[in-house]
């Protein structure tokens, strides 16, 4: 077997709780001249070890706040552990937080150079990319391309971002619930343009709710439960787990 793409060893991470917390009195004089309070620690993920192989699709599972985003901010490399280790071998497209991308003031014609630049395109990939990206990311932002990003509605945002990042020719994707955003029309958009990157081989990480949605693209899932991975199998494994860990 080839080597994997992603190699995730004891990883763990630790985010402070009200970190700008104001300190009490009573906690200023308890501490004076020693160690300052940590504030609440709490680890979002903690002990994960993982491989993930070129061209598989993974679905990360679990309830809200158990720490998929999180898994997916320390693959982009946008976190760095505080435990464990975690190895990217290839260049990553974060299809996530797609309309927070952007720079408001700029035109939608601009951030598309900006953000595609930003993400490794090159000036002569964007001129001949342009069209295609306004052309998928339809009508509404077609006719507004000349205007601030200001102005658009957040789907036509997301629409835009996911127009640009699906171009990069990066052989991991990150998905984090973009699928569930748009219209009919658009999510039909979407699913075709993610079947043809996975069948182009392509490495995929979906984060979902969407049982369908996971159903349709990943054969393994990872199934997360307070920060910790509790079941590395199937997609169908991982969503029982879920599932039954939700009807209790
Ligand atoms: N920058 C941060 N600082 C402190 N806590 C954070 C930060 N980012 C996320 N958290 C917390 O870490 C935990 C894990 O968050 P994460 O976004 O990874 O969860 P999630 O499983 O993706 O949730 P959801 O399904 O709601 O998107 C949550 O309790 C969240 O409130």
């Amino acid at each position: 077997m080839s080597q994997p793409i992603i190699e995730a060893r004891d990883l763990g991470i630790r985010f402070v709780r009200n970190r700008r917390r104001q300190l009490r009195l009573r906690e200023m004089i308890i501490h004076r001249g020693g160690r300052q309070p940590r504030g609440d620690e709490f680890w979002p993920l903690r002990h994960v070890t993982y491989d993930l192989y070129p061209g598989e699709a993974i679905g990360v599972i679990g309830r809200n706040g158990t720490g998929k985003s999180t898994m997916l901010r320390l693959i982009a490399g946008v976190l760095i552990p505080d435990e464990g280790s975690i190895k990217v071998r290839g260049a990553v497209a974060p299809l996530l937080e797609l309309s927070a991308g952007f720079s408001n003031d700029l035109t939608g014609r601009e951030n598309v150079h900006l953000v595609g630049s930003l993400h490794g395109l090159t000036p002569n990939e964007l001129k001949h990319k342009f069209d295609e990206i306004i052309a998928f990311a339809g009508d509404q932002v077609e006719k507004a391309i000349d205007t601030p990003v200001r102005h658009y509605s957040s789907g036509m945002k997301v629409r835009l971002g996911f127009s640009i990042i699906s171009q990069l020719a990066h052989p991991i994707l990150l998905v984090d619930e973009v699928l569930a955003v748009g219209d009919a029309e658009f999510r039909k958009k979407c699913y075709a343009t993610m079947e043809r990157l996975l069948a182009e081989g392509r490495t995929l990480v979906l984060v979902s709710h969407n049982e369908s949605d996971l159903t349709r693209f990943c054969k393994r899932g990872l199934y997360l439960d307070g920060g910790l991975l509790k079941v590395d199998g199937t997609v169908t494994e991982a969503l029982g787990a879920y599932n039954a860990a939700a009807r209790r």
